[in-house]
Formats: structure tokens, sequence, C-alpha cells
């Protein structure tokens, strides 16, 4: 546990006006700080109205609810208080000052979670997960991070180590006690089977983790199609706001216009885009083209929208999708019959009448789900995560084709895949490392 010498202060509810301000303390002087400011004794674990002053000219700051906790039965571990006062600009400025001439100081970002780690309160999963949930803007994201917070991917990491540490035992014993004879048995038994087991677990993790960090960031989406398909039109309907400019001139659409959404719980942005055509010298337009594909190269997923009467259209347009990418005819209002597509499913709309478009919503719903998997079951959610497991990946290969040969070399490898899964939970901290996730956070947290 590391003791922190000085008491540090934040405002932890949003800056700005609101009803109620909350300012939260942490350190050896958290107490005394908020029975300076109130004048009597506060008693733990109770919620304490106050009149709060400053002590050196006796004027009031203003009044509202006091409490403390001792430590390490708190967040941070240390003790704590909090002070909940009326939200004004005033209220926050004038109690931040009297704070400091207490000789509190202001947190850094991320400070108080810092000190909850430093205490053993949560693991670096864990923190990383209050952050997300901080972050969460749809009910996937929050309910990963929920888990996450809960402690499931770090009881994965932890279950991992576990079998490594078990498979670790025959390969000591090989190299301590070289010449008995059941000892090739049990590393054939006990080690070897363990290890290419867990290789397996973490390959499919590690593939699967683009799922958990999609849902972190939101699934990526590019609408493309030749001018006038009705791109923007589709935007504004996803959207349910005009966000783009819709005219019937062609090239209307030059810069990315990019609206975020919820579609089913999942986080997406949806980006409307420059018309493709080939034949145009307007120097604007030719770069809102060159936009438009660049978008469409590193976006999840790709709407291609053509007018359903235009098969040129379709031919330029279907040169830049891939065959998960959604294909959608509009304007159906138009046109009778739906141009050839081969194999591939077309979606047929009119954004003018709302023919086909709940059906297009359901199944973009269906798919942004699909691309961002199941946000209850434990898995990767950071680049740092599947870093970790691929790292422990590449050290277990090489370990399980020395077990029987080279026990010594193989148990190195072992332990060095251990000690790449504990970056997960920072049984193993890199200072940078955390400098990084905390300084992440925001203020007050
Ligand atoms: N009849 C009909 N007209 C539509 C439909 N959808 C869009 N439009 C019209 O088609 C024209 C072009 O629509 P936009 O949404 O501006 O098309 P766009 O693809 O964004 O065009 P650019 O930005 O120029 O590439 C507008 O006049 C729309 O009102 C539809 O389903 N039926
Ligand atoms: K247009
Ligand atoms: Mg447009």
């Amino acid at each position: 546990m590391t003791i922190s010498t000085d008491t540090i202060f934040a405002l932890s509810s949003g800056a700005g006006r609101a009803g109620v301000a909350v300012f939260r303390l942490s350190g050896p002087r958290a107490r005394e700080v908020a029975e300076t400011l109130s004048g009597r004794a506060i008693p733990t674990r109770q919620v304490v109205y106050a009149r709060l002053r400053d002590s050196h000219e006796g004027r009031e700051i203003d009044s509202g609810l006091v409490f403390a906790f001792d430590g390490p039965a708190s967040f941070t571990g240390e003790d704590m208080a909090e002070l909940q006062v009326h939200g004004s600009l005033a209220v926050i400025d004038d109690l931040s000052d009297v704070l400091m001439a207490i000789g509190a100081r202001p947190a850094e970002p991320g400070e108080f979670t810092r000190r909850a780690f430093a205490n053993g309160k949560l693991d670096l999963a864990q923190a990383e997960a209050l952050a997300d949930l901080i972050d969460a803007e749809t009910t996937l994201q929050k309910k990963q991070a929920l888990g996450q917070l809960g402690g499931r991917l770090s009881g994965l990491a932890e279950s991992w180590r576990g079998q490594l540490i078990a498979a670790l035992a025959p390969l000591e014993a090989a190299i301590d006690f070289p010449d008995e004879d059941d000892i090739p048995d049990q590393i054939e038994a006990r080690s070897a089977p363990v290890i290419a087991a867990l290789i397996e677990t973490l390959e499919t993790f590690a593939r699967e983790a683009e799922q958990g960090r999609r849902l972190r960031h939101g699934v990526s989406i590019v609408l493309l199609g030749p001018p006038n398909a009705g791109k923007s039109s589709l935007l504004n309907w996803l959207a349910g706001s005009e966000a783009a400019i819709v005219s019937d001139t062609p090239g209307t659409t030059r810069d990315a216009i990019e609206v975020r959404l919820d579609l089913g719980g999942v986080p997406v942005s949806v980006v409307d885009t420059a018309g493709l055509r080939e034949l145009t010298d307007d120097q604007i337009e030719q770069e809102g083209i060159r936009r438009a594909r660049a978008r469409a190269a590193s976006a999840d997923l790709r709407i291609g929208l053509f007018d359903g009467r235009d098969t040129g259209g379709l031919a330029v347009l279907s040169a830049e999708m891939s065959a998960d990418d959604f294909l959608v005819a509009n304007k159906a209002d138009l046109f009778d019959s739906l141009p050839e597509v081969g194999e591939r499913q077309l979606f047929s709309i009119s954004l003018k009448s709302g023919a086909g478009t709940g059906l297009l919503l359901e199944a973009l719903t269906r798919r942004v789900r699909d691309l961002t998997g199941q946000a209850d079951e434990p898995r990767l959610t950071r680049l740092r995560h599947v870093h970790a497991v691929s790292g422990a990946i590449e050290a277990l290969s090489r370990a399980v084709t020395q077990t029987g040969a080279m026990p010594e070399l193989a148990a190195e490898d072992v332990r060095m895949a251990i000690r790449y899964l504990d970056q997960i939970t920072g049984r193993i901290d890199v200072e940078e490392v955390l400098g990084e996730i905390f300084s992440a956070f925001c203020i007050g947290k």
C-alpha cells in the first residue's frame, strides 16, 4: 500500500452550473479539512448538514452536505470526504480557493482512481473499465464496462495465470530433478496440453478483441455512392435531423459529414460523403471524392447507395464495395424492377415514401450488433490487452516446442507468458503505461 502524504480534491460532478456540485477529497487530511470547513466533527459515514465557513475570515462559503469515509474502506483506500454544495460557478470557485488555502491540492486527471489502484482497491483492467463506464454513451457500452469493472476480464486473466503456474510445476521439477523417471510423463500429460489449449484460447480472444474495441469506440459506417443517389437524404433519415444538405444538384456534398447514433445499444458513427464520379474537373469535388474513398477504406462497414434506375452508378459503386457491405437501391418510388446484382443481397428503399427503410434499419442494427459481439462476455477491450495476449501467445508457442527436450527454456517462456498476461491486471506495472491510462481520465475520477 502506498501512503500519499498530500490530500487532493476535485469537483467530481461535471463543470458548470448545476443544482448540486460534488467535491471529493482524498488523503490523510481529508476529514480534518472537512471538519475545519464545517466547524464541527464529521462522524464516519454519516451525512451531516453544515454551514461551510472560511475558518480565517469566518465568512460563509455555502451550506451543504458533508460526509467522510475512513480508509481503507473507501474508493481510494485512503481517508476521504465529500462536500455537496450548490452548483453555481461562484460557490465552486470560492470553495476551490478555500480548499487550496487550507492545504488541499487540486487532483490530476484520474488521480483518485490511480490512488485506488495503488492501494489495491481495483486492478488496471478495472480502472480502465471505470474510464469506459464514465465515457459510455449506449447501453451495450455500459454493459461491457460494468462487466469489466466487476472483474470479468481480470478473473479471466487470473485463470490463465493459474493454468500457466500449474503447467510450470512439472517443467520446474524436470529442471530440479532431471533423473526422475516419471517427470517426462508428467510434462507430457500436464504441461504440454495445458499450454497448447491455452494458446488456442488466447488466439480466440485476440481474434475477437476487435469486437470489444469497436464497442468502446463505436462502429464506423460510411455512405458511398454516385452523386444524387440520396446519401445525404439517408444520413438525415438515420440521424432524424437535417445534418446534411440535400438538393437535386449532383455534387452537393463535398466534406465528409459525421453523425453519432445509437443503434440497438451500439454506438455508431455514420459518415456521408461526396458522390463518386470520374468525370468532374471541379478540384473541390475531386478532393471530396478522394476523402470519401479514404473514409470508406477504413470503415467497419460501407453502405453503397445508388438510384435504382442507374445501372452505370451501380457498376461504379460495386467496384468500391466488399461482399459484406450493404448495397441499397434508392428511389423505389421511381422504378418497378431492380437491377441484377448476382449473389449479393440488395435492399430496395425509397427515402421519399419510406418504403423498405424499416427493413434496412433492422438489418443494419443486426449487423452492428454482430460487429460488436456479446457485451456481457469477458473479452479484450483495448490494444493494450491485445498486445499482452499476443506476447503471451508468442512465448507459449516457443514453449510448447521445447517442453520435452529443453524444459529450462520452456519454463522461461512460460514465465515470460505469465508476465505478459500480468500486464492486463497491472500486476506488472510499467509506470509509463499507468501515466497514459490515468491521464485519459477526467478530473475528479
Ligand atoms: N423520388 C425520390 N427522390 C429522392 C429520394 N431520395 C432522395 N431523393 C432526392 O434526390 C436528390 C438527391 O438527394 P441527396 O440526398 O442530395 O443525394 P446525395 O447522394 O447526397 O447527392 P450528392 O451529395 O450530390 O452526392 C434530392 O433532390 C432528394 O430529394 C427517393 O427515395 N425518391
Ligand atoms: K445532391
Ligand atoms: Mg450529399
